[in-house]
């Protein structure tokens, strides 16, 4: 069977999950595209064939569309997300799942009617060959049990529009979820400390920001997310143990020797950082739809996590940058463990 796809959103990334659902992903196929800019949704629905639908919901509801790619503005995400759920249909959404606690819980309750897993979020990190690597060390024991995690996350530049609170909720959330899936443990309290801002960013930013985060079994994170770095897109990941330490290996470059000096380039953006990570997570995940299977990525209830987590970090920024204790409700047995 090939998994007809339906696609709202047809911006930066809705555009790049479609070349990659029709070029690199075998058994899917972008049948339907819809995007509030109509002359956006026909150019880009003509590239693949595709026919367009006025909104969300005609586009959710067509009987030839076996699945949703929700790929429009954070804000608009619950609402597709629920009509999705709503007609039982497997949806993905890339992050957020929703920008309030409320309308993620809203989603993880009618999956719960629902009575199995349709909603997969787009946390591609876990599909991360260097991140799998890494889990697979942390599994097996040899570092013994994490005690700390150093993290970094750099950005060269950010537009204008980016404020202070983005630094969280767009750019951090993506090491909240997956230091929850490597360390297999909850975060349970966050809490932002600004160093001087760098002079190269919008004067409104507050750049660089460390965050620390302490999880249920007591591993202290630090991560330092610098998004006016100017030199690239750089991301580190070191856990430390009783017995050893694990890093996120750099992603593999030629090495180049001329005029006394010896390096590699460094990565401009997340687009080429991640490019094998989302080509995995779409794989896995149309292969679940096609076999009538849960998905088996990041679920609703992680979509909840993080935005849970984000808006605890977001209140010590904004507030006093004293930690917040994280207040999360107890997670329902359709998501089972940490895992
Ligand atoms: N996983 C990752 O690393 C990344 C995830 N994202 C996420 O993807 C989402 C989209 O981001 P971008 O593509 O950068 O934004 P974008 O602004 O380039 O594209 C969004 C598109 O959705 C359309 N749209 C908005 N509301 C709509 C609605 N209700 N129905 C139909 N179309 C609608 C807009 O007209 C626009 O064409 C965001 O939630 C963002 O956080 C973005 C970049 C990286
Ligand atoms: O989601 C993303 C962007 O929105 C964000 O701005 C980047 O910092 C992330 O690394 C990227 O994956």
């Amino acid at each position: 069977m090939t998994v007809r796809v339906g696609v709202i959103g047809a911006g930066m990334i809705g555009q790049e999950h479609i070349r990659r659902l029709s070029d690199a992903v075998a058994g899917a196929r972008v049948t339907a595209v819809t995007d509030i800019d109509g002359a956006r949704a026909d150019e880009t629905a003509a590239q693949v064939g595709a026919v367009t639908f006025p909104d969300g919901p005609a586009l959710i509801a067509a009987d030839d569309i076996d699945a949703v790619l929700v790929t429009s503005w954070g804000p608009t995400h619950a609402e597709h997300v629920l009509n999705a759920v709503a007609a039982g249909k497997p949806v993905f959404c890339e992050k957020p799942l929703a920008t309030s606690a409320e309308d993620c819980l809203r989603i993880v309750e009618a999956e719960r009617a629902h009575g199995r897993r349709l909603v997969q979020v787009g946390f591609m990190r876990r599909y991360d060959a260097g991140y799998r690597q890494l889990k697979e060390v942390l599994d097996g024991g040899s570092i013994g049990a994490p005690l700390m995690v150093h993290c970094a996350h750099r950005n060269p530049t950010v537009p204008d529009s980016y404020h202070s609170a983005m630094a969280a909720q767009d750019t951090a959330v993506h090491e909240i979820d997956v230091l929850r899936w490597l360390l297999e443990d909850e975060i349970v309290s966050a809490q932002v400390v600004t160093p001087r801002s760098t002079s190269k960013r919008f004067a409104h930013l507050k750049d660089p920001q460390i965050m620390l985060f302490e999880t249920a079994k007591g591993v202290r994170i630090d991560l330092e997310v610098f998004v006016n770095c100017q030199y690239g897109y750089d991301i580190q990941c070191e856990t430390v143990g009783e017995d050893g330490l694990v890093r996120l290996p750099d992603p593999a470059a030629v090495g180049v020797r001329t005029a006394g000096r010896h390096g590699t380039a460094v990565l401009q953006d997340w687009k080429g950082r991640f490019a094998d990570a989302f080509d995995t997570e779409f794989r896995e995940w149309v292969a679940s739809v096609e076999a009538g299977d849960e998905p088996t990525g990041p679920s609703a209830w992680d979509g909840y996590a993080a935005t849970v987590i984000t808006d605890a970090t977001v209140r010590s920024l904004e507030s006093d940058q004293q930690p917040v204790t994280v207040d999360m409700k107890p997670r329902p047995a359709l998501y089972g463990g940490l895992a």
